[in-house]
């Protein structure tokens, strides 16, 4: 028999995971998959998928998602319901936190930094999250805040997905787990959770603010690139629409590259470049506007700030 998940702040992340893990279940209810399949090449070394999700102790089998406001309430029913079956059946509330995670086994936390101590330390609630695994995505709240809210026998981790954990296509970072008699099943359920919906894969703790930055925010970092090269081709005549799947292709072809052949970047760059051809003008074109030290520090700057979310103001 599977288990209750409780997303705790459903909005868009929550959807996100949420969706990913309901269309994977879908997915796995109505195809039968041939060995070797995209879904495990997708996420080396990482686990092997039970055949069903419903005698799989590590799957989840009921879906719980709180909100606080009803129109949020309405927007994911819509959401969840256009995924399938499995979809039309997630418990969509608001304002039962407390009843949600009672009932629940495994809670992902996906509220704003700042709500989290709020919505963790009260007394019931620690009562209703003791024994239970707690995996938080919140950016910059170390696990050492978060355990100090709860009780000692709720195992606390943290996870950094990103937004095309949607279409499967995600990339988690999760922290190390804590020893303990239940750590097998536990490893199992994150896995089963975060590499359903993409590539998942362990860091310690002090990696997540650079973590946070490269992957969390840079769906963000990518799309203006995209849209930029997007913009190039129609400055230079091509419709807007044609342009965004050039570039959207590219970019998607360069990296996959790199995550499926191992390319290196440099490589790529080098085979793509003729000598005395267009490709190495558009480079030093590049080049000369510092494009490389601007996304690297756009990395640090942004890893430094997600450090500073989830603590106390500094006067
Ligand atoms: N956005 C991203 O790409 C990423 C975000 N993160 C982290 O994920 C977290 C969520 O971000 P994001 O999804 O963008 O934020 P959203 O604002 O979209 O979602 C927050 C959700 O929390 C709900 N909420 C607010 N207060 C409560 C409460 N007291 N009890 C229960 N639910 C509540 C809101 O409900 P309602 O709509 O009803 O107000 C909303 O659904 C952040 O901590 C962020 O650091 C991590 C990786 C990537
Ligand atoms: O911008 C933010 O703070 C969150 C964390 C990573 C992506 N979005």
């Amino acid at each position: 028999m599977g288990y209750t998940l409780c997303v705790l702040g459903c909005g868009t992340m929550g959807i996100a995971i949420l969706s990913g893990v309901v269309d994977s279940l879908e997915a796995r209810n109505t195809t039968i998959r041939p060995p070797h399949s995209k879904w495990e090449v997708h996420t080396p070394g990482t686990m092997t998928p039970a055949e069903s999700s419903e005698d799989d102790a590590s799957l989840p089998s009921r879906f719980i998602a709180c909100v606080t406001r009803t129109e949020s309430a309405k927007k994911l029913k819509n959401v969840f319901s256009a995924l399938g079956p499995i979809g039309t059946k997630v418990e969509v509330v608001t304002g039962q936190n407390l009843e949600s995670v009672r009932q629940s086994d495994v809670v992902i936390l996906c509220c704003k930094p700042q709500q989290a101590q709020s919505i963790l330390s009260g007394h019931e609630m620690q009562e209703a999250l003791a024994g239970k695994l707690l995996i938080s995505i919140l950016a910059g709240v170390t696990i050492p805040q978060m355990s100090a809210w709860v009780l000692p026998s709720t195992t606390v981790i943290r996870a950094m997905p990103n937004t095309p954990c949607k279409i499967r296509e995600g990339m988690t970072v999760v922290s190390a787990l804590p020893e303990s008699s239940d750590v097998d099943l536990q490893r199992s359920v994150i896995l089963n959770i975060f590499s359903s919906i993409g590539r998942c894969r362990f860091l310690d703790e002090k990696h997540f603010d650079a973590c946070t930055a490269l992957s969390g925010s840079g769906p963000a970092f990518a799309c203006i690139f995209l849209e930029a090269m997007a913009d190039g081709g129609v400055m230079m005549g091509l419709p807007r629409a044609e342009a965004l799947e050039l570039a959207a292709q590219t970019l998607q072809g360069a990296a996959r590259m790199t995550l499926q052949a191992g390319a290196h970047p440099a490589q790529i760059k080098d085979t793509v470049t003729t000598p005395g051809g267009c490709t190495i003008a558009g480079l030093l074109a590049l080049e000369d506007g510092r494009v490389r030290s601007t996304i690297a520090r756009a990395i640090q700057i942004a890893t430094e700030r997600a450090s500073e979310l989830g603590q106390p103001a500094k006067h």
